[in-house]
């Protein structure tokens, strides 16, 4: 089970990815836990917030993909009484099961993999018989209808089965996972960390941990987000620690450190999930996900990975630390997220990128923007020029710091401000429902990192836009970018197919 030795035996890697990875996602050893109280409240006001910057006046409706955009009729929302009565699930045979999953775009391998659920109020009942405070969760959610991801993935993993899934940006994976553990956990004895989610960064980790307190709510279900390290002080209370949360929450490097440290004691887990899977699995982060991984060598921890994208390569690798695992995947596999209008603009070279951002800001501009660059320096560069031309900007990367990190993000997410240039740092899981733009001032040098970025927008069902500058020294990364432009249902001259490599 060593993967990072397993990794190194032959599998290929593109070396253009960005050098600066590791540092960005370096973690901080900073302990949060006192202002944990304070999460929910933060929480419920920040989405009220949300909902007046709305800009799309969508409602929580996700669509099931391009080929079938019809509704789902609201279920759970309707009910007055205070106990969530029970639908009969419809999908009785093996014909049902594969239309329904057909139309929904979800495509299963493995075997025995149990059927999907329909909507949130089959989870009522049996074979899933969900604690009735999760499902009123559920239900003040106001999401209508389960996401094809949720649907699929959560049976799976309530049947105790190893999951690797695979779906596009903004489709409620994060849901799909939280679900089963926390249904599983409610049926099972408080004996310390039962479940424990990786992410590849500080700022995933805290919304992985905002949206599980919502979804716990009343069910005396506690988690842990693991940041600063623990004071002398924290250690005396480390037995009671333990004892008083049941699933934490943190990202790789932070985790190993507590293990080692013993601050942690994992032997209770029974299940992890890893974020981001294909980061975690990828140079970067391989060697610490490995050693998470060595740590429950040889306990019964069932596995869960999630991405918007899984290489083949990356894909294998994930198999063989799972056992008689399912794969899912919604959509086309490692494509765009269909709502959203991807574009590309030829800037000629560097200075044109400038030159047409400015142009497209004299038009005026529907923010919130999240616009990407290559590097910190770039990233400072790009602010001081915007900063001049008097636009309400700021800048995201990891040489702020922690505490302004959290703001900038919490003053982006409210729309106080309007365009957030960003580094790789921003590129994965994080949400903001209401970005109506995403720009590509520098190329993307992977299709991860295209799919990934230009997934901040279009998510949930809402439409999206981005534009991907592009000079002439992109040219030999164009066509794989203008193939998932295609695979995503966007149209792209006929000649972009064909571009060879600059010499
Ligand atoms: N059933 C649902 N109906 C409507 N909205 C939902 C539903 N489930 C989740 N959401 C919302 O959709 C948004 C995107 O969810 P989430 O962040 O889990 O996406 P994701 O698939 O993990 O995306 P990414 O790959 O970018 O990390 C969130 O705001 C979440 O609250």
């Amino acid at each position: 089970m060593d993967l990072f030795r397993l990794l190194g035996n032959g599998a290929t890697f593109n070396k253009q990815r960005f050098q600066n990875d590791v540092e960005v996602f370096e973690v901080n050893f900073t302990y949060n836990d006192a202002n944990r109280a304070d999460v929910t409240q933060d929480t419920e006001a920040r989405d009220q917030l949300l909902g007046e910057i709305d800009f799309f006046k969508t409602t929580h409706t996700v669509v099931d993909g391009k080929k079938d955009k019809k509704k789902h009729k609201s279920t759970i929302t309707d009910k007055t009484s205070e106990d969530i009565t029970p639908t009969s699930n419809g999908l009785s045979n093996t014909k049902d099961i594969t239309d329904f999953r057909k139309d929904r775009r979800i495509r299963v391998y493995g075997t025995d993999v149990p059927g999907p659920f329909e909507q949130f109020s089959d989870l009522a009942s049996a074979p899933y018989s969900m604690d009735q405070k999760l499902l009123r969760n559920l239900r003040d959610s106001k999401y209508t209808t389960p996401t094809p991801i949720q649907m699929q993935a959560v049976p799976i993993m309530i049947n105790e089965r190893d999951l690797m899934a695979c779906a596009p940006t903004g489709s409620g994976k994060t849901m799909a996972y939280l679900l089963p553990i926390l249904h599983d956990l409610k049926k099972h004895d408080k004996v310390g960390y039962r479940a424990l989610i990786i992410a590849p960064t500080r700022e995933l980790a805290q919304q992985i941990d905002r949206e599980l307190s919502r979804l716990s709510a009343g069910t005396k279900i506690k988690s842990h987000l693991l940041t600063k390290s623990f004071t002398a002080a924290d250690k005396t209370q480390l037995p009671e620690q333990r004892q008083k949360f049941d699933i934490l929450i943190s990202t790789p490097m932070r985790l190993i450190y507590a293990v080692k440290e013993k601050e942690v004691d994992l032997s209770q887990v029974r299940h992890l999930i890893l974020d981001e899977a294909d980061k975690l699995l990828d140079h970067g982060f391989l060697e610490q996900t490995d050693e998470i991984f060595a740590a429950f060598s040889g306990s019964p921890v069932r596995k869960a990975m999630f991405s918007a994208t899984f290489s083949s390569t990356i894909e294998e690798l994930a198999q063989t630390v799972m056992k008689n695992p399912i794969r899912i995947v919604v959509g086309a596999k490692n494509a765009a997220t269909e709502t959203i209008k991807q574009q590309l603009l030829f800037t000629g070279n560097e200075a044109g990128k400038m030159v047409a951002l400015r142009q497209y800001v004299r038009k005026g501009i529907k923010p919130p923007i999240l616009i990407f660059v290559q590097s910190i320096d770039r990233a400072k560069e790009l602010f001081k020029e915007l900063v001049f031309d008097g636009i309400n900007v700021e800048v995201i990367h990891s040489d702020r710091t922690k505490a302004q990190r959290e703001s900038i993000i919490d003053q982006f997410r409210l729309g106080r401000i309007w365009v957030l240039i960003a580094t790789e740092l921003m590129a994965r899981g994080l949400d903001f429902k209401g970005v109506n733009l995403v720009i590509n001032y520098d190329f993307p040098q992977t299709i991860e990192s295209y799919i990934h970025r230009i997934g901040r927008t279009g998510r949930a069902g809402r439409q999206g836009e981005a534009i991907t500058y592009y000079t002439k020294d992109d040219f030999d990364y164009l066509k794989s970018i203008v193939t998932v432009m295609r695979e995503s249902g966007c149209e792209v001259p006929e000649w972009m197919l064909s571009v060879k490599k600059a010499k």
